[in-house]
């Protein structure tokens, strides 16, 4: 066996609760979980990016210190983890940092997707050499950008004969196709608990449903639902990727009358991230969900999902093997073992890239 590396994965995901790390051990092919930790988005600077992300105008000054207060924020949580685990700089190859994402725009005119956080900083203060960047290099080579997960769930939870589909369920919800003996498709669904969490945000102030408590109160509103699902971006074809710029709270407004009662949106908003993620498995014979991310603790949306997909078996991806919290940290983790491979970490089935290619950028630490 090839021998193994560590590696550390750094995740703040769309729906900017929080930063994940993670401490792996690798080869590239086989990868083990040795640590994570966490550490909550300063509520100041999450207020700042959100303003960012919702496409407010930003000064080149505020930009600049957004990205300058994630680098320490992603420092601050390496250093967390070292010390938690016992472990020096010396010991771990690279980080992979995904940054934060506060725009993404892949099929405009003047394509692009942006992940905030200083890579320079994050390498200086760890003394750790940091990749970033991980999108844009597929998106140069005419692709989404997103979702760069397939290529780590066929890694890690591909079977020789049974089919699986992995279902990260975020901010937004993508899935990857593991089909035996055929190229993985992935590609991002719609809304994962982005809607959720704004609507639970604006009516309780809690930053998300913590356990269904509000939805599972209310009642699917059927007509709400269909005017969701009535979105064109659902129906669009692979590939294709999404995020804060489509489904925000604008959005959802323009979906209301004013005349529905809270609870009953919050559980049709449920509604809405299961049956959009269903739907795309419906040409599919019946075989495994497996969910990851902040989705799969949210006991409304795993039941609708069991509930939508009788022929599957519905379960998480923790009881397959592979920790649901843990796994986009572990991917950006396995995709800077790649990076520094000189190996590619894009699946263009899923991305619709040009071709394979080793992603990101590069920041030495001396
Ligand atoms: N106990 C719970 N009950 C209900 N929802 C939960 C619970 N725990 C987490 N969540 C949901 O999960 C979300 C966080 O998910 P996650 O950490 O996967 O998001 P993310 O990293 O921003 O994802 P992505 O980058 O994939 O969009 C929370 O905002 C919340 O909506
Ligand atoms: C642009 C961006 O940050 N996209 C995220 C987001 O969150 C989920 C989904 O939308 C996915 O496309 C992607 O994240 C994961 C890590 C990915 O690239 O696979």
């Amino acid at each position: 066996m090839q021998h193994m590396e560590h590696y550390i994965g750094i995740m703040s995901g769309t729906s900017l609760d929080g930063i994940d790390a993670v401490l792996v051990a690798t080869n590239g092919r086989e990868i083990t979980l040795k640590a994570s930790t966490s550490a909550p988005i300063e509520p100041a600077l999450r207020e700042r990016l959100l303003a960012l992300a919702s496409g407010d105008a930003v000064t080149a000054r505020e930009w600049g210190e957004l990205d300058v207060a994630l680098g320490q924020a992603y420092a601050e949580v390496t250093l967390q983890l070292l010390d938690e685990t016992g472990m020096t700089a010396g010991d771990v190859c690279a980080i992979g940092c995904h940054g934060q994402t506060v725009w993404h725009q892949p099929d405009a005119a003047l394509p692009f997707s942006l992940q905030l956080g200083d890579g320079n900083r994050l390498a200086a203060l760890t003394g750790i050499t940091t990749i970033t960047d991980f999108r844009r290099k597929d998106m140069a080579l005419g692709g989404q950008g997103a979702p760069l997960v397939p290529a780590f769930h066929q890694q890690v939870l591909s079977h020789p004969q049974r089919l699986r589909v992995v279902a990260n369920i975020g901010g937004i919800a993508n899935i990857s196709v593991l089909m035996p003996g055929r190229p993985v498709l992935g590609y991002d669904v719609g809304p994962g608990n982005m809607l959720m969490d704004a609507w639970c945000r604006r009516h309780t102030g809690a930053p998300f449903d913590k356990d269904a408590a509000l939805g599972r109160r209310g009642k699917v509103l059927p007509a709400l639902l269909n005017s969701l699902l009535s979105e064109p971006w659902l129906a669009l074809p692979a590939p294709k990727s999404t995020g804060r710029e489509l489904f925000n709270e604008a959005w959802l407004n323009t979906h209301l009358t004013g005349e529905e009662a809270v609870a009953d949106v919050q559980a049709t908003l449920a509604e809405l991230t299961a049956t959009a993620l269903v739907q795309q498995l419906s040409a599919l014979p019946a075989g495994e969900l497996l969910v990851c991310g902040g989705g799969g603790h949210n006991p409304l949306l795993m039941a609708r999902l069991t509930a939508l997909l009788p022929r599957w078996r519905v379960a998480t991806t923790t009881e397959a093997g592979v920790n649901m919290d843990a796994m986009e940290a572990m991917a950006f983790a396995w995709l800077a073992y790649q990076t520094l491979h000189s190996l590619p970490g894009n699946l263009p089935a899923a991305t619709g890239a040009s071709r394979p290619a080793v992603l990101g950028a590069i920041h030495f630490p001396d």
